[in-house]
């Protein structure tokens, strides 16, 4: 039995069954006939082997007849991390993908945006995507708000009430040459943003410039003080379009880099996640590596728009922090098992161009969907999977719930044991378990207290 072990540890629940996750050295494991003991604080206080049972249930204290068992067809995963997604644009998702980036967020985006000084709006919105994104299994969700401090305070509240793990950014802007409402001065931006993170105990804050091209250099400066200051998280845009690229040499040209832009205002730490990248030099990359800063893959909001595409192989390479996001409604879904797909297809794509390139497996995509996610915004220590110490912060993914979209046929011959994508697979896989959230789906997370949500939803 492991040493690792929490045995004074009160315990409040024990499942057994199969449990899947991701560790540093082995991107799925598979954990068949498994415990997983659960103490009062919603803390995992240990994992073993189901023939340890009689063993375990002296140690903790536990009666053996209390355990939750798993069906057959019924598997626990860690809950999905969706690193970067705007909370107020999911009122348009899937809409408005007809440009790219720079004039999208003239058109459609800004002017969106604006709408949330509307607190009513704002409440509409911001319960439906904590709600949906939730039903999709994401259980921890680092938020892009909008610059309205009020509404920005709402998201957390309601993440926070749903018990979703939420990142909750409001935005700074003090340049805006096409939607002149919306944006504020240097001093606004500088005293909402301190009212915002010394007025929100439960969520976390998240100090968040737009990206550099909607942001002077004194704001940039001002709010990486602002993050060193109160060791907060940082969360911003780089690199997502060439067009970007350029405007960001033309605003900041003393910078050797848009990487360099960054650094020199103090908001790349080990507490920062960048969404996208597609265009970062290894040098820029080293420095993401040095700093220990972190980026997020959005692979449907980079094809969407036709932004890019991030060469995920690299950024390992490079040993940079990386997780998923959805980039709502850049990208068109709140899902994560969308991101994990749009991620496959985008290496698939690069292996198209490059035969030679080394594709990313499945295996490696779930792995940044959970644990990679985790370590990106620095939440390793209580997210990401199953293990000692951390939340049980988990989902409980049944494949053969009634109605659900997969098919389960038996087959003869060996017995497969993976999990992937296809949803006509022989076997039920874990992904396409996964959209039947919507159906079957019992998400379980341990945040604050022991909860449960959407038996059947
Ligand atoms: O995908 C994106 N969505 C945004 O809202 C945004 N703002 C700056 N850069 C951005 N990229
Ligand atoms: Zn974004």
């Amino acid at each position: 039995m492991a040493n690792s072990n929490r045995p004074n540890a009160d315990i409040s629940h024990v499942y057994r069954g199969t449990f899947i996750h991701s560790t540093q050295q082995t991107a799925l494991q598979i954990l068949e006939d498994t415990l997983l003991g659960v103490d009062t604080d919603g803390k995992i206080a240990f994992i073993e082997k189901g023939a340890e049972l009689n063993q375990l249930s002296q140690i903790f204290g536990f009666n053996p007849s209390e355990v939750t068992q798993l069906a057959q067809h019924e598997l626990f995963m860690p809950g999905l991390v969706d690193t970067h997604i705007h909370a107020p644009q999911y009122c348009y998702a899937g809409t408005a993908l007809d440009m790219p980036l720079l004039q999208w967020l003239n058109t459609y985006t800004f002017p969106v945006e604006s709408r949330f000084k509307d607190l009513e709006f704002a409440h509409r919105v911001y319960t439906q995507v904590v709600q949906r994104t939730l039903r999709n299994g994401t259980t921890t969700a680092c938020y892009f708000a909008t610059i309205h401090t009020d509404a920005s305070l709402l998201l957390g509240q309601i993440a926070n009430d749903f018990g979703q793990r939420a990142l909750v950014g409001k935005v700074c802007m003090d340049r805006n040459n096409s939607v002149k409402h919306y944006k504020e001065t240097n001093q606004e931006s500088q005293e909402e943003t301190c009212r915002w993170v010394s007025t929100y105990p439960l969520v976390r804050p998240v100090v968040t410039p737009r990206f550099a091209p909607s942001c002077t250099g004194a704001l940039l400066g001002q709010l990486g003080a602002i993050a060193k200051n109160n060791n907060l998280h940082i969360q911003s845009h780089i690199s997502e379009n060439v067009e970007e690229v350029k405007l960001v040499k033309e605003l900041f040209p003393e910078s050797e880099s848009y990487t360099d832009v960054y650094h020199k205002y103090n908001l790349l730490t080990d507490k920062t996640v960048m969404a996208h990248g597609c265009y970062l030099t290894d040098a820029e990359l080293a420095l993401f590596r040095e700093t220990g800063a972190s980026l997020s893959h959005c692979p449907n909001s980079n094809i969407s728009l036709c932004s890019g595409m991030l060469d995920v192989r690299n950024v390992l390479k490079h040993k940079v922090k990386l997780g998923l996001g959805t980039d709502v409604a850049g990208g068109y879904s709140a899902s994560m098992l969308d991101a994990v797909r749009r991620a496959l297809d985008t290496s698939k794509v690069l292996t198209i161009q490059d035969p030679e390139y080394e594709t990313l497996t499945f295996e490696e995509v779930f792995r940044l969907a959970t644990l990679g996610g985790s370590h990106a915004l620095s939440l390793d220590d209580q997210t990401g999977n199953f293990e000692v110490g951390k939340d049980f912060d988990a989902l409980r993914v049944n494949v053969a719930a009634a109605g659900g979209p997969i098919d389960m046929i038996q087959c003869e011959g060996p017995k497969v044991r993976s999990i992937g994508l296809n949803e006509c697979a022989h076997i039920s896989t874990l992904i396409n378990k996964s959209t039947t959230f919507d159906f079957s789906f019992m998400l379980i997370y341990h945040h604050f207290n022991f909860r449960l949500f959407w038996k059947n939803s």
